[in-house]
C-alpha cells in the first residue's frame, strides 16, 4: 500500500508568463483520478514513449513540453495530481492546490482503472467538482478507463465508460499505457485539438470584436458640426 506524502502545493514548476508567441500554442492539462490508476505512467509514457512500470507515490509534478499536433507547436503543460487527496492529513491544503489547479488547466484528463470500480465511481464527483470550480461547460474533458490490459481482473465493463462520459457531455477512451503508446497518444493529442480550436476561435473573436470600429456618439458629431459652424461664421464676419 502506498501512502503518498504530499506538499500541499502541487504547482511546483514555474508557469510562464503568457505572450503572443504563445498565443493559441499555450495549453494546460490537468490529470485526476484516484490513486494508483496510472495517472503518472501516462504522462511520462505520452512524453517519453516509454512504459515505466514504478514511480514514487505522486505528489503533483507538472510537466511541460514542446509538442507537435497538427503541425502546430504547443507549449503544453500536464500536471499531475495525487490520487488520495481525501486520506491527506492537510486535507484543506490540499483542496485549495487542487482547487488552484482546476482554475489554472485549459482541459482535463479524468482517469480510472478498469480493474478498480471505486475509481470509476470517482470520476463523477471528480467532474462535479471541475463543473463547480470551472462553470465553463465547454471545457475539454476526456474520461480514460485505463489498464485495459488487465482484461482478466477488470471490474468496469467497458459500456459503463461510455455510458458515464455521455452522461455527462464528454468523450471517453479505454486504453492500455502499458501496451499501447497510440491510445495515450491520442488521449493528449484530443485535449490539444480541443484547446488549440476553442484558442482559436475566442482570439478570432476578439480580433473581431477590436475592427469594429467604435459606433460614435450622437452628441460628439453634433458638438463637431456646432463647433465647425461657430468657427465658418467667425470667418465670414462681415466685412
Ligand atoms: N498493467 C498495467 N499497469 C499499469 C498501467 N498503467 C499504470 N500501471 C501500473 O499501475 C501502478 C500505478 O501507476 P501510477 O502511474 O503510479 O498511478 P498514479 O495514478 O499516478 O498513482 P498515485 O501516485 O497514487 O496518484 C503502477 O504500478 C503502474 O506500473 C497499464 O496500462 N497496465
Amino acid at each position: 500500500m502506498r501512502l503518498p506524502t504530499m506538499s500541499g502545493n502541487f504547482l511546483l514548476a514555474p508557469i510562464p508568463e503568457s505572450s503572443d508567441y504563445f498565443l493559441n500554442k499555450d495549453i494546460k492539462v490537468a490529470v485526476l483520478g484516484s490513486r494508483s490508476v496510472g495517472k503518472s505512467a501516462m504522462i511520462v509514457r505520452f512524453l517519453t514513449k516509454r512504459f515505466i512500470g514504478d514511480y514514487e507515490p505522486n505528489t503533483g509534478n507538472l510537466y511541460s513540453r514542446l509538442v507537435h499536433v497538427e503541425g502546430d507547436q504547443i507549449f503544453l503543460q500536464i500536471q499531475d495530481t495525487p490520487g488520495s487527496i481525501q486520506e491527506q492529513e492537510n486535507f484543506v491544503q490540499v483542496l485549495d492546490s487542487l482547487n488552484r489547479c482546476l482554475k489554472w488547466a485549459d482541459a482535463f484528463l479524468l482517469v480510472y482503472s478498469i480493474t478498480d470500480y471505486s475509481s470509476y465511481q470517482s470520476i463523477r464527483p471528480l467532474y462535479q467538482h471541475i463543473q463547480e470550480v470551472q462553470p465553463d461547460s465547454k471545457i475539454p474533458v476526456i474520461i480514460v478507463g485505463n489498464k485495459g490490459d488487465l482484461i482478466h481482473a477488470r471490474q468496469v465493463e467497458t459500456n459503463n465508460g461510455i455510458q458515464l462520459a455521455n452522461e455527462l457531455g464528454s468523450v471517453f477512451l479505454e486504453i492500455s499505457t502499458s501496451e499501447n503508446y497510440q491510445g495515450v497518444c491520442d488521449v493528449f493529442q484530443y485535449l490539444c485539438k480541443e484547446v488549440s480550436k476553442l484558442h482559436s476561435s475566442s482570439n478570432g473573436e476578439r480580433r473581431r470584436s477590436s475592427i469594429i470600429p467604435r459606433p460614435k456618439s450622437p452628441n460628439m458629431q453634433e458638438l463637431k458640426r456646432r463647433f465647425k459652424q461657430a468657427l465658418s461664421s467667425k470667418v465670414k464676419t462681415p466685412t
